[in-house]
C-alpha cells in the first residue's frame, strides 16, 4: 500500500509538558486528508511542542497521536515531514549540495536545478547555507518538504522572513498539497492563506483542553 496516501492524526486525550509545566492536557482531534490544522497562540505555549510530539519527537505524559491510513497505524517518519522553525541554517553545505542530500535521502524524483527553480533559488547553488537570509532559509525548508513526498506536512512558523513572493509561494505550494489529499499541520502566529481549505484552527491557551473546532 502506498502510505503517501489516506493518512490521517488522530490526537486522544494528549497531555504534554515541557519540565514541570504542563502544556496541554486533554486534547483530542482529528485532522483528515486534505485538511490542515492551524495552530496559533501565544509565544511559548507550546505550538511546537505539540509539533515535535506529533513528529514524535516528544512522548506524551497521556494520551495518544497516531497517524492512520485504512485504519492501519503508520510510524511517524514514513507519514510526514518536518519543517522546522530552525534547522538547515547550521548545515555547513553549499546550497546545492544540501538540497541534493535530502533529495537523495528522500528519493525525489525532481532534477535539483528544477527542485531550486521551484522556490525562486536558482543560481544559488553554490552559496552556503550559512550565508543564506532569513527568507531563503525558509524557502529552502520548503524545498525539503516538496522533495519529501510525504502525505503530511508539520510546518513551524512557515511565512516567517518571507517576502510577498515567498508568502504567495507557500500558499500556491500547500494548496497543491492539500488538494491531492495530503495535510498540514502549520503552527504560525498569522494565518497561512490556503486556497480552496479552510483550516480547522486550534488557539492554544494555558494548559489547553478540548478539541479543535
Ligand atoms: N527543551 C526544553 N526544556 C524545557 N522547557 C522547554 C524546552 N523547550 C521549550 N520549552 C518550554 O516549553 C514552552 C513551550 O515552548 P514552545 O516552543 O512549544 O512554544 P511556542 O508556542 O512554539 O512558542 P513561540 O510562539 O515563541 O515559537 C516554553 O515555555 C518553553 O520555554
Amino acid at each position: 500500500m502506498d502510505v503517501r496516501h489516506n493518512i490521517r492524526l488522530l490526537i486522544d486525550q494528549l497531555s504534554l509538558s515541557r519540565g514541570d509545566r504542563t502544556l496541554i492536557h486533554g486534547l483530542s482531534l482529528c485532522v483528515e486528508p486534505g485538511q490542515a490544522l492551524w495552530l496559533t497562540g501565544p509565544n511559548g505555549i507550546g505550538k511546537t511542542t505539540l509539533l515535535l510530539a506529533c513528529a514524535a519527537l516528544l512522548s506524551p505524559d497521556e494520551g495518544d497521536i497516531r497517524w492512520t491510513s485504512e485504519d492501519r497505524n503508520i510510524p511517524a517518519n514514513q507519514a510526514l515531514a518536518y519543517a522546522a522553525h530552525r534547522g538547515p541554517e547550521r548545515s555547513e553545505l553549499r546550497l546545492g549540495e544540501e538540497l541534493s542530500f535530502w533529495q537523495t535521502l528522500l528519493n525525489d524524483d525532481m532534477s535539483l536545478n528544477d527542485r531550486l527553480t521551484s522556490v525562486g533559488l536558482q543560481d544559488r547553488d553554490d552559496t552556503p547555507v550559512a550565508g543564506l537570509s532569513a527568507g531563503q532559509i525558509r524557502r529552502l525548508s520548503l524545498a525539503r518538504l516538496m522533495a519529501s513526498n510525504r502525505a503530511a506536512w508539520l510546518m513551524d512558523e512557515p511565512l516567517s522572513g518571507l517576502d510577498v513572493d515567498g508568502r504567495a509561494l507557500v500558499t500556491e505550494t500547500l494548496s497543491q498539497h492539500l488538494a491531492r489529499g495530503g495535510l498540514a499541520i502549520i503552527a504560525s502566529h498569522q494565518p497561512v492563506p490556503i486556497i480552496g481549505v479552510t483550516a480547522k484552527k486550534l488557539v492554544l491557551e494555558p494548559a489547553i483542553s478540548g478539541a479543535a473546532s
